[in-house]
């Protein structure tokens, strides 16, 4: 599939000298979700910032459709939907008045057909005459999704979708993110929920100090989850791990005076038995065994973690 957003070499260090994006490169391809995960202040804003054309980059390009987000802003803009985390909305304004109002700043010709579209598949039709104020948390960030969708854009971003909302209203707009990737639109999201990236991402990028760590198939990122790890607490240390046990690619952690074995947890053979064989054949004595599974959230917050 053609790749709908480009971006390369992307870095952009504000004023006063903070670094906030550091040589981001991604391809997003058309009609796929990417959750972009981080924890505050890792630069999710500053990069869909760049992308929608209000924050200037320090160095390096973003394209959106083919178009340059700086040379060719107006033809990039117009391929863009931006739904921002912040409830901004007129409250004596009509549902319907609101976007017709923001198909104006678009220069879009009111399209009667087309908003009725939207708002019915926004499920909002039945409230279109109805004032913001008299809307209800969930229908209001579906209206900022309806006034994101009214100059038909195909890439969407959505900054931080489900913040502080309740777990019925989070499905709620899950639901709206799928039926819209039905509809073909692109969707890149922030989010700080793991479980939000689990349940609606086809890929998902960790981003930590303006650095884009991992993008990866969620699928893949799934399947490491799968990993759990034995922990094996021995007698005596040990020097080296023996030859005979190379195949189980151990780590020994000499603090702990344990052997690491990682093993897929859904795999057919764990590999268990024979590890404790081979381990007795080796003449190396136990005194205590413990396993756990490593989840997306350890390998998030390993990834994102301070190491300095
Ligand atoms: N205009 C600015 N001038 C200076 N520094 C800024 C500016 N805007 C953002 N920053 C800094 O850049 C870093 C990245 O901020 P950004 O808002 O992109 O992070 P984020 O990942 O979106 O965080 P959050 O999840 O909290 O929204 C932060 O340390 C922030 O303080």
């Amino acid at each position: 599939m053609a790749s709908i957003l480009s971006i390369q070499n992307l870095s952009k260090q504000y004023e006063g000298g903070f670094q906030a994006l550091k040589n981001v490169n991604l391809d997003i391809e058309e009609g796929e979700i990417l959750a972009l995960l981080g924890p505050n202040g890792a630069g999710k804003t500053t990069l869909i910032s760049i992308i929608c054309g209000l924050v200037n980059a320090s160095s390096g390009t973003a394209t959106v459709g083919g178009f340059d987000v700086v040379k060719d802003f107006r033809q990039a803009r117009s391929l863009i939907g931006l739904v921002p985390q912040e409830i901004a909305l007129e409250p004596f304004q009509s549902v319907i008045d609101g976007l017709r109002f923001t198909c104006g700043l678009f220069g879009k010709p009111k399209d009667p057909a087309l908003l009725r579209s939207i708002l019915e598949k926004l499920s909002l039709w039945d409230k279109r005459d109805a004032k913001t104020m008299e809307l209800s948390g969930g229908m209001k960030r579906r209206v900022l999704i309806a006034k994101a969708l009214c100059h038909e854009p195909r890439v969407l971003f959505l900054d931080e979708p489900t913040a502080g909302v309740d777990v019925e209203l989070r499905k709620e707009m899950w639901e709206v993110v799928r039926q819209l990737k039905d509809d073909g639109v692109t969707i890149i999201l922030t989010t700080h929920y793991i479980d939000e990236a689990e349940a609606i991402a086809d890929r998902v990028g960790v981003i930590r100090s303006g650095e884009l760590l991992l993008v990866e198939e969620k699928d893949l990122l799934m399947q490491r989850m799968g990993k759990r790890q034995m922990r094996v607490e021995l007698m005596q240390p040990l020097d080296v791990i023996p030859e005979a046990l190379s195949r189980y690619n151990l780590e020994y952690s000499a603090e702990e005076q344990t052997l690491i074995y990682s093993y897929e947890a859904n795999g057919e053979r764990t590999g268990i038995a024979s590890l404790f064989a081979d381990l007795g054949k080796a003449g190396i004595i136990l005194r205590d065994v413990q396993t756990r599974e490593s989840s997306l959230e350890d390998i998030f917050v390993g990834l994102v973690e301070d190491k300095s």
